[in-house]
């Protein structure tokens, strides 16, 4: 497998802030990943570093070998789509759409008109007067017609409803299959596209806090939840991600158990319950902060 995007030692800093901080991490081919993390974590920036957007303060990214920034040829097999993307004021969807083959050579015009069905976007309005699903929409069109090597979407779903966001799953995981490339989410709604990642980086304060196969990290967190003294009694000298009591009961989260540690504790009247995406990425973000204010 070979890596389309290897970032070593990566910083951003905004005066004494670092927005990105000595992040190293590699991002292979054909593959779904998600990036997450908190409000303010990093994921933008760091999208815009790997996509040649903005200078890093020191470090290195290298983009299908070679560094992102002003390099043309990197850059045209890579496509960001960002909430905040500008358009020229008289612009319309249609015109997005008809541009869109100079800057993405793959661009499927066949995909992106089903597509423009699929998601009701008004191809003669000027962009101006869309709402805010509208715009979103021409971001997740432009994301997946333009068949990118390497495409971002940094928080796609921002405007669409339920019913478009599962549309846009649903067309990404159908094309994915039939064109593999490479798909980078950034996402709140992790539990919304847990199906979909096969590999969840997670960033926080600027610093990857996670970096690993999605299958790895399905089932590497097990709530174990009972009577109080038992649940301590088995949790004890254990790593803790997570733990809340309410009378004499407690629930805490802790890391991968063996199968004789799962025989274990349901012998001692315990409930094993499995840990959500979504909720080991809170406990570790959580788990990081307090270890961050404790030192
Ligand atoms: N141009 C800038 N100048 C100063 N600070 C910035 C700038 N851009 C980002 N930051 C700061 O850097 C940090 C990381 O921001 P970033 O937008 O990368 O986070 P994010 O993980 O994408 O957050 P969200 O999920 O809220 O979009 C934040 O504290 C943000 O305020």
């Amino acid at each position: 497998m070979s890596a389309v995007v290897e970032v070593t030692g990566l910083g951003k800093k905004f005066g004494q802030l670092a927005a990105v901080d000595n992040a190293t991490f590699s991002i292979e081919e054909n593959r779904v990943y998600g990036l997450l993390g908190r409000n303010g974590a990093g994921k933008t920036t760091m999208m815009q570093l790997i996509t040649g957007q903005d200078f890093a303060s020191e470090g290195s990214i290298r983009v299908f070998g070679e560094n992102p920034v002003e390099n043309s040829r990197a850059l045209s097999r890579v496509c960001f789509v960002k909430e905040s993307q500008k358009y020229p004021d008289d612009f319309k969807p249609k015109h997005v759409l008809k541009s869109a083959p100079w800057f993405f050579p793959n661009w499927d015009a066949g995909f992106a008109e089903r597509l423009v069905a699929d998601f009701r976007l008004p191809l003669n309005r000027r962009i101006k007067k869309l709402s805010r699903g509208q715009l979103s929409a021409i971001g997740v069109i432009v994301g997946l017609a333009s068949r990118a090597p390497l495409t971002f979407f940094d928080e796609p779903y921002l405007g669409l409803d339920a019913v478009a966001r599962q549309t846009f799953y649903d067309r990404l995981l159908e094309d994915y299959a039939e064109h593999p490339r490479t798909v980078v989410l950034s996402t709140h709604l992790i539990d919304e596209v847990s199906n979909l990642l096969e590999h969840v980086i997670v960033i926080d304060d600027g610093k990857i806090i996670m970096d690993a196969p999605a299958e790895e990290l399905r089932g590497s967190a097990t709530i174990v939840a009972g009577k109080r003294a038992a649940v301590d009694a088995f949790t004890s000298g254990r790593d803790i991600l997570h733990s809340e009591r309410l009378g004499g009961l407690s629930s805490v989260t802790v890391g991968r158990l063996s199968p004789a540690e799962r025989a274990a504790a349901t012998a001692a009247g315990l409930e094993l319950s499995p840990v959500s995406l979504q909720q080991l990425v809170v406990r570790v973000t959580t788990a990081n902060a307090d270890r961050s204010q404790e030192s």
